[in-house]
């Protein structure tokens, strides 16, 4: 144990986003293979740890009643027994989730609560764990978790697994907008009959701002988005507000939806589209931020 076992440590489980996302394939036990450019925004969950002597976890925020703090599905518990059976740590920890991000949505947040939940731990329990076998553990919890245990833009292909990290990538202002229908990625998938993409370019060197990073997300896509629209038809609607909006480069939606996000020139159209969107929408869930760089 190191002496951070005293005090309660908080991680953040930031929003990815794909910027781009081809479907390329398909394997034969029927995952698909995917190939695209994600990115983290400053819109996230929070995982807090404490010292206890068993595992715990307790869930608030605006989100907590989409999930089952006590599922043995529930990815903080899994990632929390995981780290412990690897380790051999017989420590236990108070877990609190403060959900902020919607459940089933594009966003990825179920990986990164569990990328954020072994990061926590490691540092909580003291644990040493070499960079291999943290990978091949977060991998064993969801093919997203290692790219959130990454935490930094790169392009992603496989199922989601193999992570080129792209260094660079402006800060661009965002807004993402989930129309507050649950989409689940398998029926997204079962939807989607559009014939395989080629991979798109891995870049070289990233984009020098946000409209060259816009220009060039413009020749790529969201291959999933007609399946999803089929599934969940606000995501149209999410999109005509988005690409309305002034100052908004490209739209776009996320994972397999239904979260969408745009791109803009500047912080002050991002905050502006977000405020009005929010106004004539009550229900949709709408933030404004930054991609990660
Ligand atoms: C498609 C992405 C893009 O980031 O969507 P989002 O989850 O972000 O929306 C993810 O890779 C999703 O990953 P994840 O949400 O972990 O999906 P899983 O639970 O592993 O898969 C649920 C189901 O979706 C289908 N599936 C998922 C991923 C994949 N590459 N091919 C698939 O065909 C399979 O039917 C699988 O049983
Ligand atoms: N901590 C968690 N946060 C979100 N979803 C979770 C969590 N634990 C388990 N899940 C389950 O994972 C599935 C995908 O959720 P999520 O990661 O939010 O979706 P997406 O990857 O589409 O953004 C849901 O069925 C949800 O019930």
């Amino acid at each position: 144990m190191s002496d951070t076992a005293a005090t309660a440590i908080s991680r953040r489980a930031p929003a990815k986003l794909n910027l781009s996302l081809h479907v390329t394939g398909k394997r034969a036990d029927g995952y698909h293979e995917l190939d695209g450019l994600i990115a983290f925004a400053d819109v996230s969950d929070t995982i807090t740890a404490e010292p206890a002597e068993t595992l715990s976890l307790t869930v608030g925020g605006p989100f907590a009643e989409a999930l089952d703090a006590g599922a043995e599905s529930n990815l903080v518990l899994r990632a929390a027994r995981a780290l412990a059976e690897h380790a051999g740590v017989s420590a236990g920890a108070a877990l609190h989730l403060d959900k902020q991000l919607p459940v089933a949505a594009g966003l990825g947040g179920g990986s990164a609560d569990a990328a954020a939940t072994l990061r926590a731990l490691i540092a909580l329990w003291g644990v040493r764990i070499e960079s291999r076998e943290l990978h091949d553990l977060a991998l064993a919890l969801g093919a997203d978790v290692p790219m959130c245990l990454f935490g930094r833009p790169a392009f992603v292909s496989g199922i989601g697994d193999t992570v080129t990290p792209l260094d660079g990538l402006p800060p661009a202002p965002v807004v993402l907008v989930n129309p507050g229908v649950a989409v689940p990625t398998p029926a997204v998938f079962r939807a989607h009959k559009r014939a395989f993409s080629s991979a798109p370019p891995v870049w070289r060197m990233p984009p020098s701002g946000v409209r060259e990073l816009a220009a060039r997300l413009s020749a790529q896509r969201n291959d999933l988005t007609t399946a999803a629209e089929t599934v969940a038809p606000a995501i149209g609607e999410v999109l005509d507000a988005l690409r309305s909006a002034p100052g908004c480069h490209v739209a776009r939606m996320s994972g397999s939806g239904a979260t969408c996000f745009g791109i803009f020139a500047n912080t002050a159209s991002a905050e502006t589209a977000a405020h009005t969107l929010a106004a004539a929408r009550p229900a949709w869930w709408v933030r404004s931020g930054r991609l990660q760089g």
